[in-house]
């Protein structure tokens, strides 16, 4: 299943994007440390122009610390600035210095032109439920945005004065997701970023599955108390099947695959990301 956005619905976060982006100096690029590749749109990239651009890898709380730095590694290499987060535990305290680095040209023309204390214009852009409104609050340092965990709630705009010297865009640029690969989309699905009815949650938990034995084998023996039987001699959708009987849910799969989705979510595996840098991903 590919999930489609209306294209009119696209455009018309594009053009509002593309609009604001012609007052601002800076764009805060928030993704979700899980998923630094599939909670990008791709879009961004291309209306951005010359425009200073700085990656924040939000949510890093929940991610994987390894290839948190992975990333960051990876974004310099492309070219671009990037920062981990933690907005909802306030860990956000070298935003500050790197949005200043980054146009310490364009702050030292203005002050050799006799401009002192030039007042950067920055906005927020991000897939939904990335923790955009979240690090607008925190900058801003009071709540002036409506937050929430699920997606879509951001609305309206203005300037904001931020504790860091900084106005900030009241209201965060919305770009929506693409979608063409599927796997991208069980891992917005899984994370929370697109809205859980959109994917039937056995496949969102069969990917689940087959994503911890690939690559955190140890973590999902552990939490789900598994022996190399279990995992080498079933297929994903038999491993879901054993579960929901070990869980006690007779034959409810549905439930048993929404467990497993929060039990994910809710980190009993441990702090994971989805994306590897440098894996491929088709157009
Ligand atoms: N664990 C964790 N949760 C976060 C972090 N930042 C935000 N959140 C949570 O993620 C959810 C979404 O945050 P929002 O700030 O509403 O996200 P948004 O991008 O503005 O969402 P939309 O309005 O849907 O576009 C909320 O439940 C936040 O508390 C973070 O760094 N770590």
């Amino acid at each position: 299943m590919v999930l489609q956005w209306y294209p009119g619905h696209m455009n018309k976060a594009k053009n509002q994007v593309q609009e604001r982006l012609k007052v601002v100096d800076i764009v805060l690029e928030i993704v979700d440390a899980r998923l630094p590749y599939s909670s990008r749109n791709p879009i961004l990239e291309q209306i951005i122009n010359q425009k200073k651009h700085i990656i924040i890898l939000n949510k890093a709380d929940l991610a994987d610390p390894k290839l948190t730095n992975d990333w960051i590694l990876n974004y310099k290499q492309e070219g671009t600035a990037s920062i981990e987060s933690d907005a909802k535990h306030n860990k956000l305290a070298k935003l500050n210095s790197l949005i200043r680095s980054e146009l310490a040209d364009k702050i030292d023309k203005y002050e050799r032109n006799g401009v002192k204390n030039y007042q950067i214009k920055a906005m927020c852009v991000g897939i939904p439920n990335v923790g955009k409104s979240t690090i607008l609050n925190k900058m801003v340092g009071k709540n002036v945005a409506v937050t929430g965990n699920k997606p879509g709630v951001t609305k309206n705009q203005n300037w904001l004065k931020t504790n860091y010297g900084i106005d900030l865009l009241d209201t965060p640029g919305i770009l929506w997701p693409k979608i063409t690969d599927p796997k991208v989309g069980m891992k917005l699905a899984l994370s929370g970023a697109i809205k859980d009815k959109i994917y039937p949650p056995d496949d969102v938990a069969i990917f689940a599955l087959n994503f911890l034995q690939t690559n955190y084998l140890d973590r999902i023996m552990s939490v789900y108390d598994l022996d190399k039987s279990d995992v080498n001699n079933h297929t994903t959708a038999e491993l879901l099947m054993n579960l929901t009987k070990k869980f006690g849910y007779k034959e409810d799969y549905d439930r048993a695959a929404r467990r497993v989705i929060m039990d994910v979510r809710n980190l009993k595996f441990g702090r994971i990301t989805f994306d590897i840098p440098g894996e491929f991903y088709e157009e």
